[in-house]
Protein backbone atom coordinates (compact mmCIF):
# COMPACT_ATOMS: atom_id res chain seq x y z
CA UNK A 1 0.00 0.00 0.00
CA UNK A 2 1.80 3.14 -0.76
CA UNK A 3 1.15 6.45 0.01
CA UNK A 4 1.40 5.68 3.78
CA UNK A 5 3.47 7.55 6.71
CA UNK A 6 5.07 5.77 9.33
CA UNK A 7 7.09 6.09 12.57
CA UNK A 8 9.44 3.49 12.96
CA UNK A 9 11.36 3.72 15.88
CA UNK A 10 14.11 1.60 16.90
CA UNK A 11 15.65 1.10 20.81
CA UNK A 12 18.82 1.70 22.04
CA UNK A 13 19.40 -1.99 22.84
CA UNK A 14 19.01 -2.81 19.48
CA UNK A 15 20.82 -0.12 18.14
CA UNK A 16 23.61 -0.87 20.11
CA UNK A 17 24.13 -4.52 20.49
CA UNK A 18 22.91 -4.05 24.13
CA UNK A 19 25.18 -0.98 25.00
CA UNK A 20 28.23 -2.27 23.50
CA UNK A 21 28.79 -1.27 20.40
CA UNK A 22 26.53 0.66 17.50
CA UNK A 23 25.02 -2.32 15.93
CA UNK A 24 25.70 -1.02 12.15
CA UNK A 25 25.32 -4.56 10.59
CA UNK A 26 21.69 -4.40 11.63
CA UNK A 27 21.43 -0.62 10.72
CA UNK A 28 21.88 -1.77 7.37
CA UNK A 29 19.79 -3.81 7.01
CA UNK A 30 16.91 -1.91 8.69
CA UNK A 31 18.23 1.20 5.90
CA UNK A 32 17.78 -1.38 2.90
CA UNK A 33 14.08 -1.91 3.94
CA UNK A 34 13.07 1.75 4.67
CA UNK A 35 14.47 2.43 1.16
CA UNK A 36 12.24 -0.26 -0.44
CA UNK A 37 9.54 1.31 0.84
CA UNK A 38 10.55 4.96 -0.05
CA UNK A 39 10.58 3.42 -3.71
CA UNK A 40 7.22 2.32 -3.17
CA UNK A 41 5.91 5.98 -1.93
CA UNK A 42 6.00 5.39 1.48
CA UNK A 43 6.85 8.39 3.89
CA UNK A 44 9.12 6.95 7.39
CA UNK A 45 10.43 9.22 9.71
CA UNK A 46 13.06 7.54 12.16
CA UNK A 47 12.94 7.85 16.11
CA UNK A 48 16.32 6.57 16.65
CA UNK A 49 17.12 6.44 20.31
CA UNK A 50 20.53 5.31 21.42
CA UNK A 51 22.89 8.36 22.45
CA UNK A 52 23.39 7.97 25.85
CA UNK A 53 23.89 3.89 24.60
CA UNK A 54 26.53 4.83 21.76
CA UNK A 55 28.14 7.34 24.20
CA UNK A 56 28.50 4.88 26.90
CA UNK A 57 30.12 2.67 24.58
CA UNK A 58 32.42 5.07 23.39
CA UNK A 59 33.28 6.11 26.19
CA UNK A 60 33.63 1.95 27.40
CA UNK A 61 31.28 2.94 30.40
CA UNK A 62 29.45 -0.15 31.90
CA UNK A 63 26.73 1.61 33.93
CA UNK A 64 24.71 4.04 32.42
CA UNK A 65 25.27 7.52 35.49
CA UNK A 66 22.69 8.84 37.40
CA UNK A 67 23.62 12.36 37.03
CA UNK A 68 21.64 14.54 34.68
CA UNK A 69 25.26 16.57 33.27
CA UNK A 70 26.98 13.41 33.38
CA UNK A 71 23.67 11.54 31.21
CA UNK A 72 23.79 15.21 28.92
CA UNK A 73 27.57 14.65 28.20
CA UNK A 74 27.47 11.17 26.86
CA UNK A 75 24.23 11.41 24.91
CA UNK A 76 25.95 14.53 23.36
CA UNK A 77 28.91 12.23 22.48
CA UNK A 78 26.82 9.13 22.13
CA UNK A 79 24.28 11.61 19.51
CA UNK A 80 26.83 12.33 16.85
CA UNK A 81 27.79 8.85 16.41
CA UNK A 82 24.35 7.86 15.79
CA UNK A 83 23.56 9.86 13.28
CA UNK A 84 26.62 9.55 11.27
CA UNK A 85 25.98 5.84 11.48
CA UNK A 86 22.19 6.68 9.96
CA UNK A 87 24.31 8.53 7.47
CA UNK A 88 26.31 6.66 6.06
CA UNK A 89 24.40 3.80 5.86
CA UNK A 90 21.97 6.09 3.95
CA UNK A 91 24.22 8.02 1.52
CA UNK A 92 25.20 4.65 -0.07
CA UNK A 93 21.50 4.57 -1.18
CA UNK A 94 21.72 8.42 -2.09
CA UNK A 95 19.12 9.21 0.60
CA UNK A 96 19.66 12.19 2.61
CA UNK A 97 19.14 11.89 6.62
CA UNK A 98 18.00 14.79 8.65
CA UNK A 99 18.87 14.37 12.02
CA UNK A 100 15.62 16.13 14.37
CA UNK A 101 16.11 16.93 18.18
CA UNK A 102 12.87 17.55 19.63
CA UNK A 103 12.59 18.43 23.57
CA UNK A 104 8.91 18.57 25.38
CA UNK A 105 8.45 22.82 24.54
CA UNK A 106 8.83 21.69 20.39
CA UNK A 107 5.66 19.92 20.77
CA UNK A 108 4.08 21.54 23.85
CA UNK A 109 4.11 25.02 22.09
CA UNK A 110 1.88 25.62 19.47
CA UNK A 111 3.96 27.83 17.65
CA UNK A 112 6.70 25.20 18.01
CA UNK A 113 4.66 22.53 17.38
CA UNK A 114 3.68 23.89 13.99
CA UNK A 115 7.08 24.39 13.15
CA UNK A 116 8.15 21.29 14.07
CA UNK A 117 5.60 19.81 11.39
CA UNK A 118 6.43 22.03 8.89
CA UNK A 119 10.08 21.21 8.88
CA UNK A 120 9.60 17.28 8.83
CA UNK A 121 7.23 17.85 6.34
CA UNK A 122 9.07 19.29 4.40
CA UNK A 123 11.74 16.95 5.03
CA UNK A 124 9.73 13.96 3.78
CA UNK A 125 8.38 16.02 0.46
CA UNK A 126 12.44 16.07 -0.31
CA UNK A 127 12.43 12.42 -0.09
CA UNK A 128 14.97 12.60 2.90
CA UNK A 129 14.58 10.96 6.38
CA UNK A 130 14.23 12.42 9.69
CA UNK A 131 16.35 10.82 12.00
CA UNK A 132 14.36 12.30 15.64
CA UNK A 133 15.62 11.91 19.21
CA UNK A 134 15.06 13.54 22.08
CA UNK A 135 17.74 16.60 22.72
CA UNK A 136 18.72 14.94 25.62
CA UNK A 137 21.86 16.95 26.28
CA UNK A 138 20.00 20.57 26.94
CA UNK A 139 17.21 18.18 28.02
CA UNK A 140 16.73 18.53 32.31
CA UNK A 141 14.97 16.32 34.57
CA UNK A 142 11.19 19.00 34.41
CA UNK A 143 11.69 19.23 30.67
CA UNK A 144 12.60 15.81 29.75
CA UNK A 145 9.98 13.71 27.71
CA UNK A 146 11.82 11.02 29.21
CA UNK A 147 11.39 8.00 26.25
CA UNK A 148 11.23 7.40 23.03
CA UNK A 149 8.27 5.64 23.02
CA UNK A 150 6.00 8.00 23.46
CA UNK A 151 8.32 10.63 21.75
CA UNK A 152 7.79 8.62 18.81
CA UNK A 153 3.38 8.55 19.16
CA UNK A 154 3.60 12.16 19.85
CA UNK A 155 5.63 11.99 16.21
CA UNK A 156 3.33 10.12 14.50
CA UNK A 157 0.73 12.56 15.55
CA UNK A 158 2.63 15.64 14.85
CA UNK A 159 2.43 13.98 10.81
CA UNK A 160 -0.90 12.27 10.98
CA UNK A 161 0.98 8.97 10.45
CA UNK A 162 -1.06 5.91 9.54
CA UNK A 163 1.00 3.77 11.57
CA UNK A 164 3.92 3.23 14.75
CA UNK A 165 6.03 0.94 14.03
CA UNK A 166 8.20 0.27 17.87
CA UNK A 167 10.78 -1.74 17.36
CA UNK A 168 12.74 -3.63 20.32
CA UNK A 169 14.32 -6.33 21.45
CA UNK A 170 11.25 -8.74 22.26
CA UNK A 171 8.64 -10.47 19.62
CA UNK A 172 6.39 -7.61 20.96
CA UNK A 173 4.03 -7.54 24.00
CA UNK A 174 3.55 -10.80 25.66
CA UNK A 175 0.70 -10.88 28.67
CA UNK A 176 4.48 -10.80 30.90
CA UNK A 177 7.82 -10.04 31.39
CA UNK A 178 9.40 -13.01 28.79
CA UNK A 179 12.40 -12.61 30.67
CA UNK A 180 11.13 -13.28 34.00
CA UNK A 181 8.00 -14.98 33.56
CA UNK A 182 8.52 -18.80 31.14
CA UNK A 183 4.79 -18.76 31.04
CA UNK A 184 4.43 -15.48 28.93
CA UNK A 185 3.09 -15.56 25.68
CA UNK A 186 2.95 -13.08 22.42
CA UNK A 187 -0.12 -11.06 22.24
CA UNK A 188 -1.03 -10.99 18.37
CA UNK A 189 -3.55 -8.25 18.16
CA UNK A 190 -5.25 -6.21 20.61
CA UNK A 191 -7.19 -3.16 20.65
CA UNK A 192 -4.39 -0.12 22.27
CA UNK A 193 -7.12 0.81 25.19
CA UNK A 194 -7.68 -2.34 26.74
CA UNK A 195 -6.96 -2.35 29.90
CA UNK A 196 -5.36 -5.27 30.14
CA UNK A 197 -2.51 -4.71 28.29
CA UNK A 198 -1.39 -2.41 31.03
CA UNK A 199 -0.87 -5.29 33.73
CA UNK A 200 0.71 -7.06 30.85
CA UNK A 201 3.46 -4.36 30.47
CA UNK A 202 6.12 -3.82 32.81
CA UNK A 203 9.40 -1.78 32.66
CA UNK A 204 12.78 -2.58 31.05
CA UNK A 205 15.29 -3.99 33.19
CA UNK A 206 18.17 -3.62 31.05
CA UNK A 207 20.54 -1.39 31.04
CA UNK A 208 20.48 0.26 28.18
CA UNK A 209 16.53 0.72 27.30
CA UNK A 210 14.46 3.15 29.17
CA UNK A 211 11.14 2.05 29.70
CA UNK A 212 10.51 -1.35 28.57
CA UNK A 213 6.66 -2.26 27.38
CA UNK A 214 4.71 -0.25 29.93
CA UNK A 215 5.98 3.06 27.35
CA UNK A 216 5.31 1.16 24.18
CA UNK A 217 2.00 0.36 25.64
CA UNK A 218 1.28 4.11 26.57
CA UNK A 219 2.18 4.80 23.36
CA UNK A 220 -0.01 3.00 21.71
CA UNK A 221 -2.52 4.71 23.41
CA UNK A 222 -1.94 8.08 22.81
CA UNK A 223 -0.87 7.20 18.63
CA UNK A 224 -4.67 5.67 18.68
CA UNK A 225 -6.39 8.54 19.79
CA UNK A 226 -5.15 9.76 16.48
CA UNK A 227 -6.37 6.93 14.59
CA UNK A 228 -2.73 5.67 14.76
CA UNK A 229 -2.17 1.76 14.53
CA UNK A 230 0.90 0.93 16.41
CA UNK A 231 2.63 -2.66 15.84
CA UNK A 232 5.36 -3.97 18.82
CA UNK A 233 8.10 -6.21 16.51
CA UNK A 234 11.77 -7.73 17.16
CA UNK A 235 13.73 -5.02 15.66
CA UNK A 236 16.34 -8.73 14.60
CA UNK A 237 13.85 -10.29 12.95
CA UNK A 238 14.48 -10.16 9.01
CA UNK A 239 13.25 -7.29 6.59
CA UNK A 240 11.00 -6.72 9.80
CA UNK A 241 10.22 -2.98 8.63
CA UNK A 242 8.65 -3.88 5.26
CA UNK A 243 6.87 -6.84 6.99
CA UNK A 244 5.38 -4.23 9.47
CA UNK A 245 4.49 -1.66 6.75
CA UNK A 246 3.38 -4.06 4.10
CA UNK A 247 0.66 -5.77 6.42
CA UNK A 248 2.12 -8.82 7.14
CA UNK A 249 1.36 -9.83 10.61
CA UNK A 250 4.34 -9.15 13.03
CA UNK A 251 4.98 -8.96 16.95
CA UNK A 252 1.49 -7.56 18.28
CA UNK A 253 -0.85 -5.19 16.27
CA UNK A 254 -2.34 -2.90 18.64
CA UNK A 255 -5.43 -1.10 16.58
CA UNK A 256 -6.74 1.86 16.82
CA UNK A 257 -10.83 2.05 17.42
CA UNK A 258 -11.10 5.37 15.61
CA UNK A 259 -8.94 4.22 12.94
CA UNK A 260 -9.95 5.98 9.66
CA UNK A 261 -12.28 3.36 7.51
CA UNK A 262 -10.22 3.65 4.32
CA UNK A 263 -7.05 3.06 6.09
CA UNK A 264 -8.40 0.15 8.65
CA UNK A 265 -10.04 -1.76 5.36
CA UNK A 266 -6.62 -1.21 3.35
CA UNK A 267 -4.35 -2.43 6.32
CA UNK A 268 -6.97 -6.15 7.06
CA UNK A 269 -7.03 -6.93 3.50
CA UNK A 270 -3.18 -6.48 3.72
CA UNK A 271 -2.98 -8.50 6.73
CA UNK A 272 -2.00 -12.29 6.18
CA UNK A 273 -2.05 -13.82 9.49
CA UNK A 274 -5.14 -15.09 11.29
CA UNK A 275 -5.81 -16.46 15.01
CA UNK A 276 -9.12 -18.38 14.10
CA UNK A 277 -12.15 -19.40 11.33
CA UNK A 278 -15.70 -18.72 11.61
CA UNK A 279 -17.91 -20.86 9.79
CA UNK A 280 -21.04 -18.79 9.15
CA UNK A 281 -24.62 -20.00 7.45
CA UNK A 282 -25.99 -19.24 3.94
CA UNK A 283 -28.01 -16.47 5.24
CA UNK A 284 -24.86 -14.55 6.90
CA UNK A 285 -22.95 -14.51 3.81
CA UNK A 286 -25.04 -12.75 1.68
CA UNK A 287 -25.92 -10.52 4.13
CA UNK A 288 -22.04 -9.72 4.56
CA UNK A 289 -21.74 -9.88 0.54
CA UNK A 290 -24.92 -8.45 -0.50
CA UNK A 291 -25.82 -5.73 2.00
CA UNK A 292 -22.32 -4.68 3.69
CA UNK A 293 -23.45 -5.68 6.88
CA UNK A 294 -21.95 -6.50 9.65
CA UNK A 295 -21.52 -10.26 11.53
CA UNK A 296 -24.33 -11.06 14.27
CA UNK A 297 -23.47 -14.09 16.21
CA UNK A 298 -27.09 -15.57 15.04
CA UNK A 299 -25.43 -16.34 11.50
CA UNK A 300 -22.90 -17.82 12.92
CA UNK A 301 -22.33 -21.95 12.89
CA UNK A 302 -18.89 -22.48 14.44
CA UNK A 303 -15.78 -20.90 15.39
CA UNK A 304 -11.99 -22.27 15.02
CA UNK A 305 -9.40 -21.55 16.54
CA UNK A 306 -8.42 -19.69 20.51
CA UNK A 307 -8.69 -16.14 19.81
CA UNK A 308 -9.40 -13.23 21.91
CA UNK A 309 -11.34 -10.37 21.57
CA UNK A 310 -9.50 -7.77 18.85
CA UNK A 311 -8.26 -10.84 16.62
CA UNK A 312 -8.39 -10.86 12.95
CA UNK A 313 -10.00 -14.09 11.97
CA UNK A 314 -11.01 -15.55 8.75
CA UNK A 315 -14.64 -16.08 7.47
CA UNK A 316 -15.77 -19.17 6.18
CA UNK A 317 -19.09 -20.41 4.37
CA UNK A 318 -20.17 -24.40 5.30
CA UNK A 319 -18.78 -25.39 1.80
CA UNK A 320 -15.10 -24.33 3.62
CA UNK A 321 -14.77 -21.10 1.02
CA UNK A 322 -13.15 -18.43 2.79
CA UNK A 323 -15.03 -15.26 1.83
CA UNK A 324 -14.03 -12.30 4.27
CA UNK A 325 -12.32 -10.74 7.18
CA UNK A 326 -12.45 -9.17 10.02
CA UNK A 327 -11.42 -8.28 13.74
CA UNK A 328 -13.89 -9.76 16.22
CA UNK A 329 -15.62 -8.60 19.40
CA UNK A 330 -15.30 -11.78 21.15
CA UNK A 331 -13.51 -14.53 21.93
CA UNK A 332 -13.65 -17.96 20.96
CA UNK A 333 -14.60 -19.28 23.90
CA UNK A 334 -17.41 -16.08 23.90
CA UNK A 335 -18.76 -17.15 20.34
CA UNK A 336 -18.77 -21.02 21.26
CA UNK A 337 -21.55 -20.27 23.47
CA UNK A 338 -23.04 -17.54 21.35
CA UNK A 339 -22.82 -19.25 18.11
CA UNK A 340 -26.52 -19.39 16.62
CA UNK A 341 -28.00 -17.10 18.91
CA UNK A 342 -30.08 -14.16 18.90
CA UNK A 343 -29.42 -10.93 20.43
CA UNK A 344 -32.09 -11.19 22.70
CA UNK A 345 -31.36 -14.44 23.50
CA UNK A 346 -27.48 -14.13 23.95
CA UNK A 347 -28.49 -10.70 26.64
CA UNK A 348 -31.33 -13.57 28.46
CA UNK A 349 -28.35 -15.94 28.99
CA UNK A 350 -25.53 -13.01 30.01
CA UNK A 351 -28.25 -10.98 31.77
CA UNK A 352 -26.76 -8.03 30.29
CA UNK A 353 -26.93 -6.56 26.52
CA UNK A 354 -23.14 -7.28 25.14
CA UNK A 355 -21.88 -5.78 21.84
CA UNK A 356 -24.44 -7.02 19.16
CA UNK A 357 -22.32 -7.59 16.21
CA UNK A 358 -19.51 -10.25 16.22
CA UNK A 359 -17.62 -8.70 13.48
CA UNK A 360 -18.62 -4.79 12.94
CA UNK A 361 -19.33 -3.85 8.98
CA UNK A 362 -16.43 -1.35 9.69
CA UNK A 363 -13.91 -4.32 10.76
CA UNK A 364 -14.76 -6.16 7.93
CA UNK A 365 -13.31 -6.89 4.37
CA UNK A 366 -14.39 -9.05 1.86
CA UNK A 367 -11.93 -11.07 0.04
N1 LIG B 1 4.85 -7.80 28.83
C1 LIG B 1 6.09 -7.67 28.32
N2 LIG B 1 6.38 -8.22 27.10
C2 LIG B 1 7.61 -8.09 26.54
N3 LIG B 1 8.63 -7.43 27.15
C3 LIG B 1 8.41 -6.86 28.36
C4 LIG B 1 7.12 -6.96 29.00
N4 LIG B 1 7.17 -6.28 30.16
C5 LIG B 1 8.42 -5.78 30.26
N5 LIG B 1 9.18 -6.11 29.19
C6 LIG B 1 10.59 -5.70 29.01
O1 LIG B 1 10.67 -4.66 28.06
C7 LIG B 1 11.93 -4.77 27.38
C8 LIG B 1 11.92 -3.91 26.11
O2 LIG B 1 11.94 -2.55 26.46
P1 LIG B 1 13.29 -1.66 26.54
O3 LIG B 1 14.33 -2.41 27.29
O4 LIG B 1 12.91 -0.29 27.02
O5 LIG B 1 13.72 -1.69 25.02
P2 LIG B 1 13.92 -0.59 23.91
O6 LIG B 1 15.29 -0.04 24.13
O7 LIG B 1 13.81 -1.40 22.67
O8 LIG B 1 12.83 0.45 24.04
C9 LIG B 1 12.04 -6.25 27.18
O9 LIG B 1 13.34 -6.68 26.89
C10 LIG B 1 11.52 -6.80 28.51
O10 LIG B 1 12.54 -6.95 29.45
N1 LIG C 1 16.92 9.78 24.13
C1 LIG C 1 17.53 8.61 24.74
C2 LIG C 1 16.69 7.39 24.59
C3 LIG C 1 15.53 7.26 25.55
C4 LIG C 1 14.73 5.99 25.31
O1 LIG C 1 13.52 6.00 25.33
O2 LIG C 1 15.45 4.84 25.07
P1 LIG C 1 14.76 3.42 24.65
O3 LIG C 1 13.93 2.90 25.80
O4 LIG C 1 15.90 2.54 24.34
O5 LIG C 1 13.92 3.68 23.44
C5 LIG C 1 18.86 8.27 24.03
O6 LIG C 1 18.99 8.51 22.84
O7 LIG C 1 19.72 7.69 24.71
Amino acid sequence: MANQRWVVKLGSSSLTNHGTSLATQALSAWVADIAALMSQGYEIVVVSSGAVAAGMARLQMADRPAQISQLQAIAAIGQSDLVQAWRDEFAQLNIPVAQVLLNHSDISNRERYLNARAAIQVLLGLSAVPVVNENDSVATDEIRLGDNDNLAALVANLIDADGLLLLTDQDGLYTGNPNTDPTAELITEAFADEDRLLKYASGSGSKVGTGGMSTKVSAARLAARSGTLTVIANAAAPQVIQRALTGVSVGTQLLARSIPLRARKQWLAGHIQHSGVMVVDAGARKHLEQNGSSLLPVGIVSVQGDFHRGACVLIQDEGGAVFARGLTNFSALELQDMAGKSSRVIAGLLGFEPEREAIHRDNLVLL
